[in-house]
């Protein structure tokens, strides 16, 4: 069997293109969707990320900013910084890139976004929303994930998923995600006993685990879906996700590529999010 490649970065070129569409409606009707990025400090992949977030931001119309602030910010300024986009009515989204350094208390930034402006979808209210199946803003990772399966037709109802990781911002929103879609879910994590007998009964397997290429076809069901979520810089440079994909797509129906997988639907759901945002869609 040789798996199907499900490709995060053509689905993302195909939604932004609906965007594109959407957001030229809504400035027809004088509504401008507005994202701030906040960035803090000098991290190469997160300057990287924040830029990308800009650039999809333009593909599709929409305004976006990014605010620079050094890491020796304190928490107090940060919280100014929030407070003052959450009371400006130009701006539909708001999002503070991660990690952040040490001495700022991530969820008490998290807490002070206004959950209307919050399109990464990581305030503990709209954690809430997702988790009773409300209609809210869906992490960005998780909500990609969703839309890549759905893309291509992949039963979730009644399979068996295992997320293998349990991070706040994709295995655990991810694996609810997918039990609102009526799947059965099994977290496994760092204290998971017997893994691979677990990931053997899996019929979507998503890995989140943050360690290049070690999950292959030992780990895998013959004709599972294997979602990698992993981005790993090997020290020649290069990107590989926590799958061995060669191996991998021997056992499995479909696959996930990194790069060009999860990575690029992060940022197309973020639009998405934002939109939702601009139209007023959550109260
Ligand atoms: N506030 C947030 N911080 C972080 C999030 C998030 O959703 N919100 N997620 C990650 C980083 N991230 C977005 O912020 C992100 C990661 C990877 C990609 C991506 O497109 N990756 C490419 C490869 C890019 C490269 O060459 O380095 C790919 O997989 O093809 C986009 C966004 C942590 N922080």
């Amino acid at each position: 069997m040789v798996a199907e490649v499900i490709n995060g970065k053509e689905l993302s070129m195909q939604l932004k293109l609906d965007m594109k569409k959407e957001v030229e409606y809504l400035k027809q009707q004088n509504i401008l969707p507005h994202l701030t990025v906040v960035l803090v400090g000098n991290n190469p992949a997160s300057r990287s990320y924040v830029n990308g977030k800009k650039r999809a931001s333009e593909e599709v119309g929409i305004s976006s900013e990014i605010v620079e602030l050094p890491d020796t910010v304190t928490e107090k300024e940060l919280l100014q910084t929030i407070e003052q986009l959450n009371s400006d009515n130009g701006v539909h989204g708001i999002l503070v890139q991660l990690p952040l350094p040490d001495h700022i208390n991530v969820e008490h930034i998290i807490e002070s976004i206004d959950p209307k402006k919050d399109v990464d979808g990581f305030h503990p209210y709209n954690i809430g929303k997702m988790m009773t199946g409300q209609d809210t803003f869906l992490p960005c990772t998780p909500y990609g994930i969703i839309t890549m399966l759905k893309s291509k037709n992949i039963t979730i109802e009644g399979k068996h998923a295992v997320v293998i990781g349990r991070s706040n911002i994709v295995g655990k929103p991810v694996g609810q995600l997918l039990l609102n879609e009526n799947a059965t879910v099994t977290y496994c994590h760092s204290k998971t006993n017997n893994l691979k007998e677990i990931t053997n009964t899996a019929d979507i397997l998503i890995v989140a685990v943050g360690r290049p290429n070690v999950i292959d076809k030992a780990y895998i069901k013959e004709g599972a879906v294997v979602i990698d979520v992993g981005i790993n810089r090997l020290e020649d440079g290069s990107l590989t996700g926590d799958v061995d994909f060669e191996s991998a797509s021997e056992q499995a129906n479909y696959i996930t590529p990194v790069p060009r997988g999860v990575g690029p639907m992060t940022i197309t759901m973020l639009l998405h999010n934002t939109i939702k945002a601009a139209k007023g869609l959550v109260k």
